[in-house]
């Protein structure tokens, strides 16, 4: 292979970023401009041109996905493969640390990672114990500032007394909540970026052994580093001179959750001798999106400014929708991307993007009734399903029975008779003889004080563990999920539960021993672990993002956060009003407002030829109707790169679906006030108001069983009941 096709397919600015000498570089640059393929190449570059091994080389992206897109890529360059090259998240590349050297960093081999969810039941459960009350202490708050902690480096015992009384319940909180989890050997996700950083500080061998071996470190979304990731790059590349990051600020998106733009600035300082580039050609969208982006973000202040050019002429201005309300904001993006389709594009190649995740149902009931295939990212993810969650569970304990969280979740389900004042003795016990919870029920056998038939129970639950334990030692692991699935009696359980959910249910469970078969277990990169250790891992950390299992063409759904990185020809930006986009939170808050606006921007860059901005001017979320106002944002854009959909506008154009122009009440003035009607799917009802005309036309109907829609009559299929 020769080297010119590492470097060819670049611009010159981009050139010299790939081929600087092997020093500190900050390449900082706009949306589209090439940051994350700059990176590739450079890596490319390293191995074919300075003959850096793969195995020296380190890489950090921002999910798993872009991880694995960025391995496949640099050996697509290469021709050859790259695997013992480390690169993957900050919480990937951590937990993968803590694993080969669980000993140095104070856990016990069998550690297991957790969600948030097991985190704030742990949390709950000690503020319990503290006789915190709920409602004066909530336990999310008291999550929220665990992590922050963590964050930035900052263990309890650190934690200074400002004589500030929150303060001091918060540590006390904290300092017991450390305690738990060290017992039980639990690492909740910001512990494991803290407790990578701590291993490779206090481990001096250790230190100078990963300097050694990362010749060559690299980090993509470099804007989005907290305080904690930031000083574990430093660790490791202090003194060698060695880190390359890209990023953009107008793309810091993570300071709700403690990640510093600051660390480009504190970069530039730890770093002197670094080189720095600048990309300005904007490769990825038309000239009315770039334009667009560039002018809102024109509104932010302490931007380190840059400017993007495009040299792909205008083309087609940004469209945008005023809908009445959110089911017609739905119905008008699913036929937009209906059309798409239909003219010859792929659904792949379409993305909604909204702010909060509560969003995605409107959207997606429009795609189910139409029948197009869709994906929500990031939603709630397969693994944190409950009948997913119990079934994880039960593995767990089996490796490790003081699992404390794991054993809560599935002492009693499926019910088996071990009352509530039985495992409230037990929580008692352990908490004042610092036992786990499996450790308290063994001695409240042995003492006998249990009244036989809760004993029986709990003895019975033991057993079940102890037995899973043994038996899967000797099986496979989709074999060991599947003795788990059915022994544990969930299976059973589920199939009892009414209709369509206890299916559901069953069919998923069926579909984790399905997962199980084809987890890649990659035993070379797996460290000393177990198969079975490295799924359940695999189970907490992936991030939403669950592959292999869809190969069909499909619409992605996912927030304006987890969009980050990827690109679209067709995007439809949801949901722009005030209160929801900008939050509410961000309304009276001008730090929060700019970083809502740089969101804002990460969303507009997303799409490549076609961008669509839609707001509601009603819209019940969260159980609550409001009548927004449009987004400030829409007004910061240009006017003249912005076409608005007007009701009225599309007077002379035909209704795309001629089906019911034909047959049902397709034209304005076949159907009156008062006029019953038929529909496909809510049967019937009654007209009430009708509104637009063309292909915008709508009616308002008030259906027997289904409630008062407004539906667009040129996609509605009404007839005439
Ligand atoms: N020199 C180039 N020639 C042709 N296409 C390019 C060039 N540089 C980048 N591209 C293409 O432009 C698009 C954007 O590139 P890339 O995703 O690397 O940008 P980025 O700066 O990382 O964007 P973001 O800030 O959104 O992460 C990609 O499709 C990429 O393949
Ligand atoms: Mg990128």
């Amino acid at each position: 292979m020769d080297v010119s096709s590492i470097i060819t397919s670049l611009n010159d600015d981009q050139r010299l970023a790939v081929s600087a000498p092997m020093q500190a570089m900050l390449v900082l640059a706009g949306a589209g401009s090439g940051k994350t393929r700059v990176l590739v190449h450079r890596i490319a570059w390293h191995i074919q041109v300075n003959h850096i091994s793969p195995y020296n080389i380190l890489a950090v992206t921002f999910t798993n996905k872009a991880a694995n897109e960025m391995r496949n890529r640099i050996e697509e360059l290469l021709e050859t493969p790259a695997r013992a090259m480390w690169i993957g998240t900050f919480h990937g590349l951590a937990h993968r640390l803590l694993r080969q050297h669980a000993k140095q960093a104070k856990l016990p081999d069998t550690f297991q990672v957790m969600d948030s969810d097991d985190q704030l039941r742990i949390i709950k459960r000690l503020m319990k114990n503290l006789n915190l009350d709920d409602s004066k202490w909530p336990p999310k708050q008291a999550q929220w500032f665990i992590n922050a902690q963590k964050d930035e480096g900052i263990r309890a015992k650190h934690m200074h007394d400002n004589g500030d009384f929150y303060n001091r319940q918060m540590k006390d909180i904290y300092l017991a909540y450390e305690d738990v989890c060290q017992r039980s050997g639990l690492v909740d996700f910001a512990e494991l970026l803290l407790r990578a950083h701590e291993l490779l500080r206090d481990n001096e061998d250790l230190l100078a052994f990963y300097r050694q071996r990362f010749q060559q470190v690299h980090v993509d979304e470099f804007q989005d580093t907290n305080t904690i990731q930031y000083a574990w790059l430093r660790l490791l590349t202090e003194g060698n001179n060695n880190l390359f990051v890209v990023g953009d600020d107008d793309q810091s998106i993570y300071g709700w959750r403690g990640a510093k733009i600051e660390n480009i600035f504190n970069f530039q300082k730890h770093y002197p001798e670094h080189g720095i580039v600048r990309l300005e050609q904007n490769y990825r969208s038309t000239g009315h999106i770039l334009k667009a982006a560039n002018t809102l973000i024109a509104n932010n202040d302490n931007r380190m400014g840059k400017e993007l050019w495009t040299a792909a002429g205008e083309g087609q201005a940004i469209s945008l929708y005023s809908a009445f309300n959110e089911q017609d904001e739905a119905y008008f993006v699913v036929e937009k991307i209906r059309q798409w389709v239909r003219d010859g594009g792929l659904r792949s190649e379409t993305a909604i993007l909204y702010r909060s995740n509560a969003q995605s149902r409107q959207f997606e009931e429009r795609l189910m009734t139409t029948a197009t295939p869709y994906r929500v990212y990031g939603g709630l993810r397969f693994f944190e399903r409950m009948e997913i969650k119990n079934a994880l569970a039960y593995l767990r304990l089996s490796t490790n029975p003081h699992d404390d969280p794991s054993f809560e979740r599935v002492v009693n389900t499926p019910t088996r008779g071990i009352g509530a004042k039985t495992l409230d003795d037990m929580r008692i016990l352990a908490r004042e003889q610092q036992l786990s919870l499996w450790q308290a029920a063994l001695a409240m056998l042995e003492s006998n004080q249990l009244p036989a038939r809760a004993s029986n129970a709990l003895r019975g639950f033991l057993n079940l563990i102890i037995a899973l334990g043994e038996t899967t030692k000797e099986l496979s692991l989709h074999e060991t999920v599947k003795q788990v699935v059915e022994t544990s009696g969930l299976i059973e359980l589920y199939k009892k539960e009414k209709q369509d959910k206890g299916e559901a249910r069953v069919e998923n469970l069926e579909e984790l021993v399905n997962a199980a078969r084809l987890f890649d277990y990659d035993s070379e990169n797996a460290e000393n672990l177990g198969e079975l250790d490295m799924f359940l891992a695999h189970a907490a950390l992936e991030a939403g993002e669950m592959q292999g299992e869809v190969d069909e063409d499909c619409v992605q759904l996912m927030t304006l956060h987890s969009a980050k990185g990827l690109e679209f020809k067709l995007v439809f930006l949801v949901g722009l009003e005030e209160g929801l986009f900008p939050s509410q939170q961000a309304l009276d808050d001008a730090g929060r407002l700019q970083e809502e606006r740089r969101l804002c921007y990460v969303g507009i860059t997303r799409a490549m030829q076609q961008l669509y901005l839609t707001h509601a001017e009603s819209r019940r979320l969260y159980g609550k109707d409001s009548y927004p106002r449009a987004s400030r944002f829409l007004r910061e854009l240009p006017p003249e790169s912005i076409q608005e959909i007007r009701l009225r506008a599309n007077v002379s154009r035909p209704t795309t679906n001629s089906a019911s122009q034909s047959k049902g009440l397709g034209s304005k003035g076949t159907y009156k006030l008062g006029q019953p009607v038929r529909h496909e799917k809510f049967g019937e009802g009654v007209v009430l108001q009708m509104e637009g005309e063309g292909e915008q036309e709508r009616v308002q109907i008030n259906f027997r069983n289904a409630g008062i829609k407004w539906l667009m009559l040129a996609y509605a299929k009404l007839d005439a009941a």
